[in-house]
């Protein structure tokens, strides 16, 4: 299988850190660092751990041992100040995604595993960015949703990275369609459920409380879970987001839609930090992420905790490797 491409985000952040962490463990899986070479030899110094680099020469992967990173060196402009991005290197960080996403559409690797990158770096160096989701959706021309997911819990967004003020205009009947479709579609392809059990959350407190808190689940959401559940698809809901996390609610569903960032997002972050895995629904490869962001607080002091990072590249192998016996067996 070809290696997992793994990009290290910010290079003022905790990314290049966690890639070395992730380096060391005894995960068996090839990867293969999209950065600059000497960001890493610097990030293995302030976490006082000796990894052998080396560098990408295009031949076939070998079998990786604990300790070894092989590199695809792609230059920083301007060297790193840990804690401080500087919107020079906003290139470089996309330099990184574009060829992630380019490398796994030709088949060079099987997989992304993105470390975080700092959006605002990216904006104030005078490139609109929203985020991954966004950049490798359009890289790819795809329809794309994104998931964060925890061995206990799974929550998609119906909306991501936009102002809570825009939100309810994005909310249409047209464009929750496609992001249930994509989800439905997903859980069976990615997840393995037959016949998933999706919970829809209202927008409003108490899911607009018959129309007294809003309008948007009468308007909306209902008519449109109705026609979906008459095409076949398992729904639940509009639900009241305060109480759709509950224990004896979760048992009703496989996944969670919530309608924007911060409304579920707390919950699994809350109780999960470290064992969730933010994914990509809906590209033609695949793509997992860590849950956190960049922790300038923490950025070279070597004590980023590199769980979800590890949690992002076991899943990104397993998924890889359903992906590659299904196209095995359908050969
Ligand atoms: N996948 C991504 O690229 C991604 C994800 C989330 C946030 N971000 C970006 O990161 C930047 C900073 O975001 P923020 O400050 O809201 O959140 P953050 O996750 O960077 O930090 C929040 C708190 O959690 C701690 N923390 C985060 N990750 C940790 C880890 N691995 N180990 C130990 N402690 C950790 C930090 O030290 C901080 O106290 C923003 O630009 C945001 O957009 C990127
Ligand atoms: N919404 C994500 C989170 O809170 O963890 C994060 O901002 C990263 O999103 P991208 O993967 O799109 O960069």
């Amino acid at each position: 299988m070809p290696p997992l491409a793994v990009t290290a985000g910010e290079p003022a952040g905790i990314g290049p850190e966690l890639l070395i962490r992730l380096a060391a463990t005894p995960l068996a899986a090839n990867f293969i660092a999209l950065t600059d070479r000497s960001l890493l030899e610097r990030a293995a110094a302030r976490c006082n751990l000796a990894v052998e680099l080396i560098d990408d020469d295009g031949a076939p992967v070998f079998e990786r041992r604990p300790g070894q990173l092989r590199v695809r060196h792609i230059p920083l402009a301007v060297p790193e100040v840990p804690g401080q991005p500087d919107p020079a290197n906003a290139r470089h960080v996309l330099a990184t995604l574009a060829e992630a996403a380019d490398g796994c559409q030709a088949g060079r690797y099987a997989a992304v595993v993105t470390a975080p990158l700092q959006k605002s770096s990216i904006n104030e160096a005078g490139i609109r960015f929203s985020g991954h989701t966004e950049f490798f959706a359009e890289r790819a021309g795809a329809e794309v949703v994104m998931m964060l997911a925890s061995p206990e819990l799974r929550v998609a967004l119906a909306t991501t990275h936009l102002p809570l003020s825009a939100v309810p205009a994005a909310i249409t009947r047209d464009g929750l369609g496609r992001v249930l479709r994509i989800v439905h579609r997903e859980l069976q392809a990615k997840f393995g459920l037959a016949d998933p059990r999706i919970a829809v959350l209202g927008l409003n407190p108490h899911a607009g409380e018959g129309g007294h808190l809003g309008r948007e689940e009468i308007d909306t959401v209902i008519p449109l879970l109705d026609s979906l559940r008459a095409e076949g698809l398992h729904l639940l809901g509009p639900l009241p987001a305060d109480t759709a996390f509950v224990p004896n609610q979760r048992e009703r569903y496989d996944a969670v839609l919530a309608m924007y960032h911060d409304q579920a997002l707390p919950v699994l972050k809350s109780e999960a930090f470290d064992r969730t895995v933010n994914l990509t629904l809906g590209l033609p490869f695949i793509r997992t992420s860590v849950d956190h962001g960049t922790a300038l607080d923490l950025a070279g002091t070597g004590r980023g905790d590199p769980s979800s990072l590890i949690a992002a590249a076991r899943m990104a192998l397993t998924l890889a490797e359903r992906r590659r016996a299904a196209a095995l067996g359908a050969a």
